[in-house]
């Protein structure tokens, strides 16, 4: 582990009213690499993320993003310093071009319009929809809509990319086509932690491995370590290998 880690999350809770969707949660990531994130419905991933990016402040811990400590600043300005996410549901500006919708992001860095259709013409180049660029966001089939949405979140030009559940929904090669894009991103050396219920990518993908349990980590390691972990596989892997 390099002396400061790119994201260190130190006993991190959240609870709403009595539950604790989030308990006492700690792991630090290497800049450079792609942790996945997994565990059952309800284990606590999105919470984690909302925790990290300034939508929930954690009730509990700390959440230190290249040395910052980042819990209790807004999600923009967690974007500003550089750690962006996706959202489960995409919600495109369905009026707006596919073009549009990337300089909204872009824009988060810039205030010049000529900078951030630049920026957002190679993010669209780099999820490969650049030949989309002046279609209606709205009419875009899912695969597209969710390739448009990383998009979207690469052109604030994030160090650290959060992706949930961006293969959710997705057919086998439109799945295909998002881990291709993921490990594009990693070789341009953006950081990425990726919340995934598909197995097979997850463990193809990922570098290292958290697994969440009713709020609470359960294991954390390498994938070929999580998939012969029998607490991982009494929890959740036995469910989802079915
Ligand atoms: N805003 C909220 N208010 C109340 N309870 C919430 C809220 N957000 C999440 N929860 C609860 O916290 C728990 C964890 O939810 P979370 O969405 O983080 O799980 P998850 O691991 O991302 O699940 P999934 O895989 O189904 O997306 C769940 O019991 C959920 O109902």
């Amino acid at each position: 582990m390099s002396p400061t880690p790119i994201l260190d999350i130190r006993h991190v809770s959240r609870f709403f009213g009595g539950l604790a969707a989030n308990s006492d949660v700690s792991f630090a990531m290497e800049e450079g690499m792609i942790m996945g994130l997994i565990g059952p419905n309800g284990a606590g991933k999105t919470t984690l993320f909302n925790c990290m990016t300034g939508f929930y402040p954690p009730s509990r811990g700390e959440v230190l993003f290249a040395g910052h400590r980042v819990n209790g600043l807004t999600p923009d300005k967690v974007c500003k310093l550089g750690m962006a996410r996706t959202w489960q549901k995409v919600r495109p500006l369905a009026k707006m071009t596919v073009l549009d919708n990337v300089m909204v992001g872009a824009l988060a860095r810039t205030n010049r319009l000529a900078e951030a259709a630049e920026v957002a013409l190679q993010q669209l180049r780099h999820v490969r929809l650049d030949h989309k660029a002046d279609a209606l966001a709205g009419g875009l089939p899912i695969g597209e809509r969710k390739r448009l949405e990383v998009a979207r979140v690469l052109a604030t030009q994030p160090r650290l990319l959060l992706l949930d559940e961006v293969m959710g929904g997705l057919n086998p090669a439109e799945s295909e086509e998002i881990i291709q894009l993921i490990l594009d991103t990693k070789r341009r050396g953006v950081t990425q932690m990726v919340i995934e219920h598909d197995m097979k990518a997850i463990m193809r993908i990922s570098d290292r491995i958290v697994v969440l349990n009713s709020g609470e980590k359960l294991a954390e390691g390498l994938p070929r370590e999580i998939v012969a972990n029998p607490a991982v596989v009494a929890a959740y892997l036995g469910e989802a290998a079915e």
